[in-house]
């Protein structure tokens, strides 16, 4: 950082301090002067140096007015300040707060020497057009009924204010129906327009906007999305998310915090993160995309009752479990999957996916991929099953994690090893098993425990994978002729036909959404999106130094 060439360099005022204050191509950096002397004098008192990289500078402006938050004497020193360095300019920053929380925070110099002043806003203000990573318009979209109906509110008082003092415009839609920002980023948007797509709700209104721009950039590109093996063209703008609903899981995943200003810190600054989506067909018909959990059995039950029970708000998700859990269903079929050869990672592994993550940055190139693909169709043509792995069984629950799903409940989510972009999904099969047993692995990922480590759970690192009922295939007549306790239904179950019927399937929860089939394949789509985050970072990278900022804003009010 020393060893790169100083651009400027000068001594200025902060508040009342003379700090002498340096910037050069990727820092700047200030420390008091008179304290610097003290030093060289051999008193211990070290000089108190603050930094903040380029990259994470918001806006430098002039500054106008003196700080109106101070007391009346200070404010009276401030005026005496201001007639003697009546030129000032404000650099407004990122500051990293606890638990990966991101605010905007500023420090305001002084001088007497309004060309030195211009001089500082206009290289610093020439380092930030370097950085050609950050948006300078985007197109958002809110949806004032996701979560706790705030979205209007979170974006026009933490958000808004955010992109403005960046200097981004904006062009905002406030939704009017479900499914208006998928259509309208489907057919209407003009998005040469825009640098960026920015999402104000929860998980749900997130995967509209995936929908809305994943099929738009297909059908720019020719890209028929009902072909099982077609090769889809990655989307080429980034997705914000501001967190507004009740589930906002996959900021959480991305960014490490459900907090309106930090996602739109991590907008402002730039950033990217690559994202695998999974396609989801029945045959040769599309279904969906998912970006974290496919569940049959028990996450696909516990759906369909909460589903039921939407008048209950957010308690119907714990309603529903209980219900789920008590009925203790079973389901059989059949698991086929293409495992992830040659993937640096596995999911016992204990190291987790974090900011600059080495095994998504190792991703296949396109042109393996493609390779393995031609191999794979030559192999199946030749009525080989290839390297496919098939596995018949009972199964309580068949979940495909496509990220950790780390959320606040459960810290380490379903699959904590899991990578946001190595083109791979986890597939954890929980065969049947007691309801203790089942309760214990449900209970581990809430804890620190490895959830994989029950006899009745596998999991597999895969990149595609089908699922079969069996009640399709073989009219399953011998299922329904087996007792009932045989087949580990729960004596809570009175009506008893209607819990075999109940018991012969399952529904595919993906991404909280249900799915109208049950026979599915699935296949993951390296990088087919990037976010407008950086993977959750380790907490070392928590910060240079900073003491005594000058403020913090916008206001800090608490997050939903
Ligand atoms: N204006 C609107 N009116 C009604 N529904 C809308 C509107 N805009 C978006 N939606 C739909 O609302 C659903 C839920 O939105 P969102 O994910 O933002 O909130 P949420 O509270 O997290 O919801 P959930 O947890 O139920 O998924 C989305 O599936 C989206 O399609």
């Amino acid at each position: 950082m020393d060893k790169q060439a100083k651009l400027l360099s000068s001594r200025l005022f902060l508040k009342h301090r003379q700090v002498e204050v340096v910037l050069n191509r990727s820092v700047l950096t200030w420390k008091e002067a008179d304290k610097e002397r003290k030093r060289s004098s051999g008193i211990s008192e070290g000089a108190h140096s603050r930094s903040v990289q380029v990259c994470e500078i918001v806006a430098v402006s002039r500054t106008e007015d003196v700080d109106d938050k101070r007391t009346r004497k200070s404010r009276k020193e401030a005026k005496q300040h201001s007639q003697l360095y009546p030129h000032a300019f404000t650099v407004s920053y990122v500051m990293r707060t606890r638990r990966h929380q991101w605010r905007c925070s500023d420090v305001t110099f002084h001088c007497d020497n309004q060309e030195l002043c211009d001089q500082w806003i206009r290289v610093t203000n020439e380092q930030l057009s370097l950085l050609t990573d950050r948006p300078k318009s985007l197109l958002v979209y809110i949806n004032p009924f996701g979560g706790k109906r705030r979205g209007k509110r979170i974006y026009e008082q933490k958000v808004a204010p955010v992109f403005h003092r960046a200097g981004i415009s904006t062009d905002v839609i406030v939704t009017e129906r479900a499914n208006h920002a998928r259509d309208h980023l489907e057919t209407e948007a003009n998005l040469d327009k825009y640098d960026g797509v920015v999402c104000v709700g929860g998980d749900g209104m997130f995967s509209e906007i995936l929908h809305g721009l994943v099929s738009r950039t297909q059908t720019d590109h020719d890209v028929d999305q009902n072909q099982l093996d077609a090769e889809l063209v990655p989307c080429s703008i980034r997705i914000g998310i501001i967190p507004a609903g009740s589930t906002d899981c996959i900021c959480f995943a991305t960014v490490g915090a459900n907090d309106p200003v930090t996602s739109a810190l991590h907008i402002v600054v730039g950033d990217s993160q690559p994202m695998d989506v999974c396609s989801v067909h029945h045959n040769d018909i599309f279904l969906r995309y998912s970006v974290s959990l496919l569940g049959y059995g028990f996450y696909g039950d516990l759906l369909t009752d909460s589903e039921r029970k939407r008048w209950l708000g957010p308690a119907r998700y714990d309603l529903s479990g209980v219900k789920t859990f008590l009925s203790h269903n079973y389901y059989k079929g059949t698991v086929s999957f293409l495992p992830a050869e040659g993937n640096l990672g596995n999911p016992k592994d204990k190291q987790q996916c974090r900011s600059g993550c080495h095994i998504c940055q190792h991703k296949p190139s396109s042109k393996d991929q493609h390779s393995e693909m031609s191999d794979k169709k030559e192999k199946s043509a030749k009525g080989d099953s290839g390297d496919w792995n098939v596995i018949h069984g009972k199964f309580i629950a068949i979940n495909a994690a496509t990220m950790s799903c780390a959320c606040p409940r459960s810290p380490k989510g379903m699959s904590p090893s899991a990578h946001l972009a190595d083109g791979t999904a986890d597939l954890i099969l929980v065969r049947k098993c007691s309801r203790l047993d089942f309760f214990r692995h449900l209970l581990r990922h809430t804890n620190k425990n490895d959830q994989f480590d029950h006899s009745f759970v596998e999991v597999h690192r895969v990149r595609k994978f089908r699922f079969q009922p069996q009640h399709l295939k073989l009219a399953s007549l011998e299922d329904l002729s087996e007792p009932l306790q045989k087949k580990g239904f729960n004596p809570i179950c009175s009506a008893q036909t209607a819990c075999s019927y109940s018991a012969a399937h399952s529904s595919w929860t993906c991404d909280g959404e249900l799915l109208p089939h049950t026979a599915i394949q699935v296949s993951v789509q390296c990088q087919l999106i990037r976010l407008f985050a950086r993977g959750i970072e380790e907490q070392q990278q928590q910060q240079f130094v900073f003491e005594d900022p000058c403020t913090l804003w916008p206001l800090e009010q608490s997050t939903n």
